[in-house]
């Protein structure tokens, strides 16, 4: 079996890369970095440490990397012959790799390749593989699109392992947190006779992946942000602030009981799950950096990500969500010059709150929007 995954950085080395392995598929790495698919084309495999005690090694073999921006045509040429397309690169990237994942579809159908495929985003975000259809079939001609309704799959996917930034002699070498969690909404797939294992497939994803992201990473960025206001650099310190611990647990409480509300999760099974979490961050065999959980503080601060939409579906449901807002009122704080969304977040704040409010968060509702520039305004003057 082969597959061709997008982004070999540091979860698509360290989880969608483990995984494909352990499943026998050869893997094409589709990157940008020069060095990493020169070195994967040098070696055709590479090491996974676990972060805990022992430090285990995996062993992932029967890779190899393709420069999509020196040779777009391989990459086509490779969705043309896969069984499967992953990807884990970032959200706001996935538009950019969409003409060549459509370029590749339009191949298949030249080819008269009608074996059935799955293309799986593997992103922090709400429906990322349909927003990358949405992306990929504005590449397509009529004719294609009706191909790609009968031939390919975009089921969407709730990814989790902690893969903090690498730093080591190897290039390829990746560090990751022994959790993981891969689940994949059974109902969108176009080849549900191909099943990975040690990936869960769900009639439904949204319970899993709202449950992920507003537990997870709505817990990491809390970590993140109300760590930086008070001095921390990475996640294992400022978890250990009693400040920053009980912020975090106030978030985790106001989610959580969105959470069991909505999708009716039972209350000590989730109680577990977040205990976990928090265990999860404090791993002292892992160093996360604040920069890299805190990153794109705009992307974060969106209509449907991990604090607004919680934020808005307590308010809907008359749930407490002041925790939630205060940490909101921290990110327009966060000040880290190597992101760039962190120096135009900055800039932004030339203008009224409430305006700045509107222009990240797209929110409409004019009492929201001031809690929420209330919240900054009392972060800025502490
Ligand atoms: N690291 C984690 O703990 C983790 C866990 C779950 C999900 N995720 C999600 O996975 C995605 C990737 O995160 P990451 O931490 O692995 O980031 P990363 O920066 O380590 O990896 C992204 C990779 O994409 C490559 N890339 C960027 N633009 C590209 C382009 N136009 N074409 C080809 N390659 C390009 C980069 O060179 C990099 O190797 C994000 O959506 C993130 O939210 C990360
Ligand atoms: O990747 P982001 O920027 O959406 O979020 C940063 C971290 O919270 C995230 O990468 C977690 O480590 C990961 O989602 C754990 O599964």
């Amino acid at each position: 079996m082969k597959a061709v995954h997008f982004g070999a950085g540091n979860i698509g080395r360290g989880f969608i890369g483990e995984t494909l392995a352990a499943n026998d598929f050869s893997i094409q790495f589709v990157d940008l970095n020069e060095t990493i698919i020169n070195e994967l084309n040098k070696r055709h495999e590479y090491d996974i440490e676990l972060a805990a005690e022992g430090q285990q090694k995996l062993h992932v073999a029967n890779v190899s990397g393709i420069n999509n921006g020196k040779n777009p045509e391989q990459v086509v040429d490779a969705i043309a012959t896969t069984d499967l397309v992953t990807t884990a690169i970032g959200p706001k990237i996935l538009k950019f790799i969409a003409p060549l994942i459509a370029q590749g579809i339009t191949a298949r159908k030249q080819n008269q390749n009608l074996q059935k495929i799955d293309v799986i985003a593997c992103e922090n975000m709400i429906g990322g593989s349909q927003v990358l259809k949405e992306e990929v079939y504005q590449h397509l001609e009529q004719a294609d699109q009706e191909f790609a309704d009968q031939y390919i799959g975009f089921p969407n996917a709730a990814v989790d392992r902690i893969v903090p930034i690498q730093k080591h002699d190897d290039p390829l070498m990746v560090s990751v947190e022994p959790f993981k969690e891969w689940v994949v909404d059974e109902s969108q797939m176009a080849n549900p006779d191909l099943k990975l294992k040690g990936v869960d497939y769900a009639p439904d994803l949204e319970p899993y992946i709202e449950r992920k992201l507003f537990s997870v990473n709505t817990g990491h960025a809390t970590v993140a942000y109300t760590g930086k206001t008070l001095g921390y650099d990475n996640i294992g310190d400022a978890i250990k602030d009693p400040k920053v611990l009980t912020q975090l647990k106030g978030v985790l409480k106001e989610t959580g009981d969105l959470l069991i509300a909505k999708w009716r999760f039972n209350r000590s099974d989730h109680e577990a799950y977040q205990a976990k979490i928090i265990s999860r961050f404090e791993n002292p065999y892992i160093s996360d950096s604040i920069a890299r959980v805190g990153r794109t503080p705009i992307r974060k601060l969106g209509f449907d990500e991990r604090f607004i939409r919680p934020i808005r579906e307590a308010k809907e449901r008359g749930l407490s969500y002041e925790k939630l807002l205060e940490t909101v009122g921290k990110i327009y704080q966060f000040d880290e010059p190597a992101d760039d969304e962190s120096v135009q977040l900055h800039q932004m704040l030339q203008a009224k709150f409430g305006e700045v409010v509107k222009k990240t968060t797209y929110l409409t509702d004019e009492d929201l929007i001031q809690e929420i520039a209330k919240q900054m305004d009392s972060e800025f003057k502490k």
